[in-house]
């Protein structure tokens, strides 16, 4: 708990350390003796040094951009065309290229399918000849990627040129921007954000053209800083994974949690952002994202995204005006996204994780669609829901007012999916935003269907605003002053947490000290319970021995065996041959009466018994035993306490450190 609690802090005081950093330790924003004494003429030179970061990108191709193009597209949603080229299995079956585009007006026609077309892509196009038509649509840009031969070709550094380079500029004045790629599976929208190592797609050529303007700024001012964070996620059947966190093998995913911030609006929580300081680090960082993308192959593109990625840059320039004093900060986010490709489960023959991929996919695109529906027109009520999980996603609370209420007009179903939750401000907020539809050269349906999306979302407008903070020095200062405050305050409750850490440290090793000294008596005890055990045994042996002696001690007295006089026959004594000789001649009763005076001979071995001391000696006797076994019963139980308190009562341990009824 405490590591965690310091881990907090240290996180916190990081973020504030490196924001201090930032704002003022960062050299090139302290005065210098070149500043104190700048003349007129440099101090001049060096505010208009300050514009240059909105200066246009040093790769600008002057002509081969449509004039219309670097106009101010007025907050509306910028939407180009990108038509690609035949692919292997298109050629072979000779499908036909249905796309026309002009150089001039930007205009892109889809022709519809002839009757001698035999492509089976296009059997419900022809079978529905006669509402399938040509169709025109005027965009701000058409690129023709479909024939390399042709000289209006558009290469990608051509879509870079002509959108990139704009946005980035955008950027650079301060605003937030997105461009996502949009159209159905296999139209080529990885190929115009990532593309391939040998011709690089939107995404590594914004982030060159990002640190090449970085590189130039600061050898043109050392008044700028810079700071560049980027972010990658998916949003994949609906959840949002993390594409800069590796994947763990044999472990279930990570999904990440949105929340929403009054300010930010909705973002994703515990998102990954990692400071870059060149183009080294962050096109690492994409290649990384990109190999941890959620990527299958289908009948209809071996490559398939499944998701929708978000690549994020957010740049913070920071500029000090060493005449005014004065700190400019401008931060600002460019998303660069491109959508998983809509596609139609015949199409594909996907079946089971692929179909579920693929039935999201078009849900959220739906929503997008319904999304670009409403900002669009935002007076005409947005298509209905043709979504269950749309139903699922949207808050009770909000229910009533969603897109299926028949009374509504203008709410925009961002909550219905996730991906259209999350671009909520670049679809319809603060941000510049621009959508290269994608299409191919040879579907007539889906490419109708992609042309009236970009159509219908080159009418929605955002209001991008610049996301600029300016601070005096001595509101700098104050700033400084609450954060250091801050900082020492963090260091209190580090220094207290740790210190408290320590001490519950210490208590633990003294408990482990206790329960060690507990647990050596408690042996102790069992140990002599069991001596005592066994003495009880000893003792109860030696009782019985001694009850049975005693009983044939008594039985023997009551029934005592009468003594035997042996006499030797060959030896008789000179009395008892004199008495003998006396006798003879008298009669039997004198014989009796010397009977009877043998038996008082008998008298010498008197135990007692005939004159009652003998039972005396045994009712002493027994009364001693009996003494001695209530004794013994005494000491049995007594032992048996010991044994209960001390042998049992551990059988039932209670916690060590809470025992109380242990003597010692
Ligand atoms: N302008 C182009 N020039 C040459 N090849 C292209 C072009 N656009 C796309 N391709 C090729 O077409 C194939 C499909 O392109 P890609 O993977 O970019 O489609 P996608 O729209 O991203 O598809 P999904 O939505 O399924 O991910 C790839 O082999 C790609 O190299």
């Amino acid at each position: 708990m405490f590591n965690i609690q310091e881990l907090r802090f240290r996180t916190i005081v990081d973020d504030i350390c490196e924001n201090l950093t930032d704002i003022s330790l960062e050299p090139r924003l302290m005065p210098t003796p070149f500043s104190a004494s700048a003349s007129a003429s440099e101090a001049m030179m060096q505010r208009s040094i300050r514009s240059q970061a909105s200066t246009p990108s040093l790769r600008s191709r002057d002509g081969t951009v449509p004039p219309h193009a670097r106009m101010d597209p007025g907050g509306n949603v910028r939407v180009v065309v990108r038509v690609r080229a035949f692919l292997p299995r298109e050629i072979q079956r000779r499908a036909e290229c249905l796309i026309r585009m002009d150089p001039v007006s930007q205009s892109t026609t889809l022709m519809a399918p002839r009757d001698g077309d035999s492509d089976p892509a296009n059997a419900r196009a022809r079978s529905r000849r006669a509402v399938a038509e040509d169709k025109t649509f005027t965009f701000d840009s058409s690129f023709w990627s479909h024939d390399r031969a042709d000289e209006h070709y558009a290469t990608q550094a051509d879509v870079y040129d002509s959108l990139g380079e704009e946005f980035l500029d955008h950027n650079f004045e301060g605003y937030h921007t997105c461009i996502f790629a949009y159209g159905q599976t296999g139209s080529g929208k990885s190929y115009t954000m990532m593309g391939t190592p040998d011709q690089p797609g939107l995404i590594p050529r914004t982030c060159e053209d990002l640190f090449e303007r970085i590189a130039a700024a600061q050898e043109e001012t050392p008044n700028i800083s810079y700071n560049v964070r980027v972010s990658y996620f998916e949003v994949y059947n609906e959840h949002v994974r993390d594409l800069l966190v590796p994947v763990v093998p044999n472990q279930p995913p990570y999904y990440l949690k949105i929340r929403e911030s009054p300010i930010e609006g909705p973002y994703v929580k515990d998102l990954t952002e990692v400071p870059v300081r060149g183009i080294d680090e962050i096109l690492r960082h994409m290649h990384t994202g990109d190999n941890n993308r959620t990527v299958a192959s289908t009948k209809m593109n071996d490559t398939s995204s499944r998701s929708h990625a978000v690549f994020t840059i957010m740049l913070k320039q920071i500029h000090h005006d060493l005449e005014t004093d004065e700190t400019t900060e401008r931060s600002s986010r460019i998303r660069l996204v491109d959508l998983a490709g809509s596609e139609r489960a015949k199409s594909t023959e996907a079946t089971g994780a692929r179909l579920r991929e693929g039935s999201n996919i078009n849900k959220s695109l739906t929503t997008l669609g319904r999304v670009i529906a409403a900002l669009a027109d935002p007076k005409k009520p947005p298509p209905r829901s043709t979504s269950s999980i749309s139903s699922l996603l949207r808050p009770k609370s909000r229910a009533g007012n969603s897109s299926s209420s028949t009374n509504n007009t203008n709410v925009v179903p961002y909550r219905d999916s996730i991906l259209t939750w999350l671009l909520k401000d670049s679809l319809g907020g603060n941000s510049k935003t621009a959508m290269i539809a994608c299409i191919s050269p040879s579907d007539y349906e889906e490419t109708l269907s992609t042309l009236r999306y970009a159509d219908q979302a080159k009418r929605i407008r955002t209001r991008a605003v610049v996301n600029q903070d300016s601070i005096s020095t001595a509101e700098r200062d104050a700033q400084i002053a609450a954060m250091a405050d801050e900082i020492r305050a963090l260091q209190l409750v580090v220094g207290d947490s740790r210190r408290r850490e320590k001490d519950a440290r210490e208590a633990e090793e003294r408990l482990d000290e206790y329960q060690a000294r507990v647990r050596g008596l408690q042996r102790l005890m069992e140990e002599r319970s069991l001596m005592a055990e066994s003495k009880i045994r000893s003792l109860q042996t030696e009782n019985e021995a001694l009850r049975l002696h005693l009983k044939l001690a008594v039985e023997s007295l009551r029934n005592p065996i009468p003594a035997v006089v042996v006499r030797e026959p060959d030896e008789p004594n000179e009395e008892e041959t004199k008495e003998k000789g006396d006798m003879v001649g008298k009669d039997d009763d004198e014989n009796n009466v010397d009977d009877e005076n043998d038996d008082n001979g008998y008298d010498e071995y008197d135990d007692g018994y005939a004159s009652g001391g003998y039972e005396r000696e045994a009712d002493d006797m027994h009364e001693n035993m009996h003494g001695l076994l209530k004794d013994l019963d005494l000491f049995r139980r007594k032992i048996g306490d010991d044994k209960t308190r001390f042998v049992d009562g551990l059988s039932a341990r209670k916690p060590l450190g809470v025992r109380t009824n242990i003597l010692f």
